[in-house]
């Protein structure tokens, strides 16, 4: 019997590998749980009380459809309800099947399109109705009534929760108002009624939380395409007039509005980082076919002088952000002021030491257009833009758009991919946007740029 107690070297290995998988175990426990609880918090599941529960869904191509969504959930929960809140890139039909309400904030981008993160939605939910017999859905569709499709995927899903038989209404806010925010902050507090949650308190008048907006004085403009066949382009250096500079990553957008038009704010990609200690934008003068400017940008390029202020609202742009991008190679593809966006990525990740960058730009003339050439150079020769690639689409000899480049470094450019590149494109959508968008379907295929669109490997800032 004894002998059953001897520490032999076998019975040691035995009980240290008990004990080593006990604990491997325990910790797999730990993370699952981790994880799970990391995976609720993005989700959003708020609240965990027993109260009505609620499924808030939110598309979005710039922020704003998911901060509305953000604050809505917030009163929701504040009313009772068990809220959860998900990107539409999160949702499957069986989760949708599994609410008794759900309330959508969904914006359109492109020409009636929807934001990238739906498209998974747009492919796989949306051909087939969901089974939605007694539930009840409430919509609300951003827009702008400047584009001929007002609110066409807010208004599309609609369709499509109708068809699955739920009850649902949709209403719509143009170019954010603050009238229609305020009718839609009223319908929260109905919907809380009518489906059971507690009354709605007051609500703050920073409902939405908005972003933060600072007076900023013009300091130095510059005309980047003297002698172009293109619209000028201009650099713009503003500096805060409190002296403090505000926080911001590559990617992100200021809103200005100009003073003819002060409920109708503009978007710009800022260029500059904020190490830079100043925020840069790159402007087109857009001029319409009678020969007159546009409001915002004849007014940033011509009427404000130089020391003027004005107030910018900057705007995080979750979508164009580099995120976990941030450690993967990028692709970073655009043309004229769309190099804006990229450049800030581009001067983000010099900063950070990365240097596997690669930027394909387009413009007309390389005698004109070439902006920020010798910036660009100088980053390449120093190994901190590993290539760069410039497509003229008025050379005299090789003209050429950014898509043909793709097309001929096809295999370069899957090489990239197959090491785990991010692509990023910014600037005008027709043209450009398509012919980049269908460049890299030929050459990746549409499963996997689908596939990198829902992993955020594949970002957009087309307009
Ligand atoms: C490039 C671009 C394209 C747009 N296209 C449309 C459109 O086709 N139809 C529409 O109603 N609104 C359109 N809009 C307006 C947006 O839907 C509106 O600004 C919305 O508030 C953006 O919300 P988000 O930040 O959640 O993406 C467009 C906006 C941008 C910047």
């Amino acid at each position: 019997m004894s002998l059953d107690w001897v520490l032999t070297p076998q019975r040691l290995a035995w009980a240290a590998a008990l004990i080593l998988g006990y604990a491997a175990l325990c910790w797999g426990i730990a993370r699952a749980t981790r994880r799970r609880n990391a995976a609720l918090a993005q989700e959003g599941a708020l609240s965990a009380g027993d109260g009505p529960s609620v499924l808030v869904v939110f598309a979005s191509q710039t922020g704003q459809a998911e901060s509305i969504a953000r604050a809505t959930a917030r009163t929701l929960t504040q009313c009772g309800f068990r809220v959860s809140l998900q990107s539409i890139s999160q949702l499957s039909a069986a989760t949708l099947e599994q609410y008794p309400r759900s309330l959508w904030m969904l914006s359109t981008t492109g020409e009636g399109d929807a934001p990238d993160q739906a498209l998974g939605f747009v492919r796989q939910l949306l051909p087939a109705a969901p089974g939605l017999q007694a539930h009840q859905a409430q919509v609300l569709a951003l827009g702008d009534r400047e584009y001929q499709q007002f609110c066409s995927f807010g208004l599309a899903v609609q369709d499509w929760l109708a068809a699955g038989g739920a009850q649902v209404q949709c209403s719509c806010i143009d170019n954010l108002n603050a009238g229609d925010l305020k009718l839609w902050q009223q319908q929260v507090a109905e919907l809380a009624a009518q489906w059971g949650g507690s009354a709605v308190q007051a609500l703050p008048r920073d409902w939405l939380q908005p972003p933060v907006s600072q007076q900023f004085r013009l300091q130095n403009r510059s005309m980047l395409n003297p002698g172009s066949e293109g619209g000028p382009l201009y650099l713009l250096d503003f500096l805060p007039v409190s002296g403090v500079m505000p926080q911001w990553q590559s990617g992100d957008l200021v809103s200005l509005a100009p003073p003819a038009q002060a409920d109708k704010p503009r978007d710009y990609s800022i260029a500059s980082i904020v190490s830079e200690q100043r925020l840069q934008l790159m402007v087109r003068l857009s001029a319409r076919a009678d020969g007159s400017v546009g409001a915002a940008s004849g007014w940033l390029c011509q009427n404000l002088a130089l020391g003027d202020s004005l107030e910018l609202t900057l705007r995080e742009h979750a979508a164009f952000r580099l995120g976990e991008n941030a450690e993967r190679p990028l692709i970073l593809i655009g043309n004229g002021s769309g190099l804006a966006g990229l450049l800030s990525h581009i001067k983000a990740r010099v900063e950070a030491g990365r240097c596997d960058q690669w930027l394909v730009f387009g413009e007309r003339s390389p005698e004109h257009d070439a902006i920020f050439n010798g910036q660009l150079q100088q980053w390449h020769k120093h190994g901190q833009l590993e290539r760069l690639d410039c497509a003229w689409s008025r050379h005299p000899v090789q003209r050429r758009y950014v898509q043909d480049v793709l097309r001929e470094q096809g295999a370069l450019l899957q090489s990239w991919v197959a090491r785990g590149a991010a692509i990023y494109v910014c600037g005008s959508l027709k043209g450009m946007g398509q012919g980049v968008h269908e460049a890299l379907e030929r050459l990746l295929g549409a499963e996997t740029l689908q596939h990198m669109q829902l992993q955020r490997r594949y970002c957009r800032d087309v307009y």
